[in-house]
């Protein structure tokens, strides 16, 4: 079956003054999927995803979400997408039901709260403020506000940073199930783990260009097919599941 672009990002440039942080990038995501954007601090990945998002000038380049063109129609792409919130953005007198239903009041959307909650694990603190949750009770909650509106797509800047790894794991598995549910997800993640664990594809951006895309393990082939070798050989265990092993996969925060 022919994969359907649903984002289309075409020599996009973005300047700050005299400094130029997105350099003419192109890219396709396909519905979906789980596209990740991966690449050092300050690459240009939430400059180019804040743009995509609507929520930042691009200045050159066109991108297209879903067909809708961004210079032409900002507010009908705004209304297919999903975005986590900074977390100063939840009313802090507010719990999380009363949240949800702020949002959903927003979105002109109706939405079932505690099935929501439900859905992220997080029924046992409906009546919670935000501020009271731990960082992977937060983390599900924003990304549990993404689908209020019921998006196409969904964008999670580095859902998982600060996450103790059974809270990672938690979220990755959340993850897959928004995607199961036919929601397109584009990813950044400074974890090499993360993204070979949960995408289908990746871009790899250094100084504000593309150098790579592809799937993680064409990635990984093309590098084994050009000689690399790891210097040490490969444990059958990392230490992360030694940790695992000894801890458990329970999440600790409830
Ligand atoms: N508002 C701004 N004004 C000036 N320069 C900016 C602004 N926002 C970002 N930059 C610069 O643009 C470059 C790209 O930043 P961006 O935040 O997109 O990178 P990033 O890849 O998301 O990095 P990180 O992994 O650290 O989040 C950086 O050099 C940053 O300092």
């Amino acid at each position: 079956m022919e994969k359907r672009r649903i984002i289309e990002v075409r020599d996009l440039v973005k300047t700050y003054g005299d400094f130029t942080a997105v350099k003419g990038i192109s890219f396709d995501v396909y519905e979906n999927e789980v596209f990740g954007l991966l690449g050092p601090n300050g690459a240009g990945k939430s400059t180019t995803l804040e743009i995509i998002e609507t929520l930042r000038q691009k200045t050159a380049g066109s991108v297209m979400v879903a067909g809708i063109d961004l210079d032409k129609d900002p507010e009908a792409i705004k209304q297919i997408i999903g975005v986590q919130l900074q977390t100063s953005g939840y009313y802090p007198n507010l719990n999380l039901v009363e949240l949800i239903e702020l949002f959903g009041g927003l979105y002109n959307q109706p939405v079932d709260p505690m099935a929501l909650l439900r859905e992220f694990n997080l029924e046992d603190k409906a009546k919670a403020k935000f501020k009271a949750l731990s960082g992977g009770q937060k983390q599900r909650f924003s990304i549990a506000t993404t689908l209020i509106n019921r998006p196409r797509i969904i964008f999670l800047d580095e859902p998982t940073t600060g996450l103790d790894p059974q809270a990672r794991r938690n979220l990755w598995t959340l993850i897959q199930q928004v995607r199961a549910n036919g929601t397109t997800v584009v990813i950044t993640t400074h974890y090499m783990d993360e993204a070979e664990f949960l995408c289908d594809r990746c871009a790899i951006v250094d100084s504000g260009r593309i150098i790579a895309i592809d799937s993680p393990d064409a990635l990984i082939d093309q590098l084994v097919a050009g000689g690399f070798e790891r210097k040490k050989e490969v444990k059958k265990a990392s230490l992360e599941d030694v940790f695992i092993h000894l801890t458990g996969k329970d999440l600790r925060e409830d």
